[in-house]
């Protein structure tokens, strides 16, 4: 798929905070909340967000930080997530008739067809894809053929779910619209350390992008925890995405279609930072969260640095039955536009020869071949 990469991470080498608890299979991280930017503070240019910046994405930070008061967003987020469950109940003939083989089921219903960590499918969590901005990104056949998984059309279950189109293209376009101003301070950040050419910083590159993706994401109920997995990454396992910049929502639990509290604390995101440390985030339900993408560490020349984060099932008697819905906003350049790696390439070193200059639609196709199953 477009968008993430099982990264080579299975063996973390956490700095393991002084008062964890160590068990066979798992380590009890520190509960952070990221760093949070007002969206007046955002919205403005004049506005001197670096510090903000540094602490949420900087050495330091925690490769992620959100957005709080953003108008509008409380009742998208809501009206979107809750169509999570209902998509997923749909009956098996109309989820078949909204997957997209061709793309590599990067448009439409995806279950059971990417691959996890252990190799096998993953049949933990379904995923709609769609492009928030553009139903139909190029005409051109040749370009479809050749980056399926982006120059592709969205799929819409408009008889039996109208109202989905409508609550997915109204949040993904704001979450893209906040993400481009963040898009802007990365850029006042990172011109600090590095010449960023006119049109070349990560505001631009987005702005003119058709390959962004939209992802909703639903983990099936947990039966007390995963059967044979208490590890960390039990619902979703450690990876780098793969565009610059994701847009997250603070996610919703239910069980049977209603909105509960999740009944276990540990469950949820997790990051591993750049010095090391594995931690639990934590943000608002109404703040957008952004993490940095393995494309923003490319065009960075490494002053930004991908993010590599995993979810966790929650665990215990009361966790069976908990449904988990979110959604992510792939924000990834053109697959025309140029990336040129750095010397040292820390992503993908077994694929991505040093110096290397690929689109990113080439890019990505390289990288997805390694999580799907050849068709
Ligand atoms: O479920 C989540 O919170 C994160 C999902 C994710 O990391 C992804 O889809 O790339
Ligand atoms: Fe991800």
């Amino acid at each position: 798929m477009g968008i993430r990469s099982h990264a080579d991470l299975l063996s973390i080498p956490a700095t393991v905070p002084q008062n964890a608890v160590v068990s066979l299979h798992t380590t009890i991280a520190m509960s952070l909340s990221t760093v949070s930017i007002p969206f007046s503070h955002l919205q403005d240019k004049d506005y001197d967000l670096s510090l903000k910046i540094e602490q949420g994405f900087g050495p330091d930070g925690l490769g992620i930080l959100s957005v709080t008061d953003v108008p509008g967003y409380s009742s998208l987020r809501r009206n979107l997530l809750h169509l999570a469950p209902k998509l997923a109940n749909l009956p098996k003939e109309v989820k078949d008739d909204l997957e997209d083989p061709n793309s590599r089921y990067n448009f439409g219903w995806s279950h059971g067809k990417e691959k996890l960590e252990s190799g096998k499918l993953d049949l933990l969590k379904g995923s709609f894809y769609a492009n928030p901005i553009l139903d139909t990104p190029t005409t051109d056949k040749s370009l479809i053929q050749r980056y399926p998984s982006y120059c592709g059309s969205n799929v819409w279950p408009r008889s039996t779910l109208p109202e989905l189109e409508l609550a997915f293209k109204a949040l993904g376009k704001l979450i893209f619209d906040v993400g481009l101003m963040v898009a802007y301070h990365c850029d006042q950040y990172v011109s600090k350390g590095i010449k960023v050419h006119k049109d070349e910083g990560l505001e631009s590159i987005l702005k003119r992008s058709r390959c962004h993706k939209g992802r909703l994401l639903y983990y099936f109920p947990a039966q007390q925890g995963i059967p044979g997995d208490n590890s960390m990454s039990s619902w979703c396992g450690w990876h780098t995405d793969n565009g610059s910049l994701t847009g997250l929502t603070c996610a919703i639990f239910t069980r049977d279609g209603e909105e509960i509290p999740c009944p276990d604390s540990a469950a949820g995101l997790y990051i591993r930072t750049r010095n090391d440390q594995i931690v639990k985030v934590v943000y608002g339900v109404d703040n957008i969260a952004y993490q940095i993408g393995e494309t923003a560490e490319i065009l960075s020349g490494g002053i930004l640095r991908a993010t590599p984060h995993c979810v966790q099932a929650p665990k215990g008697k009361e966790s069976s039955g908990v449904e988990r819905s979110t959604f992510a906003l792939f924000m990834q350049p053109d697959w025309d536009e140029k990336l040129s790696f750095p010397e040292e390439v820390h992503i993908h070193k077994e694929l991505i020869p040093s110096n290397a200059s690929l689109t990113y639609g080439e890019y990505s196709e390289m990288v997805l071949g390694k999580y799907y199953d050849k068709k």
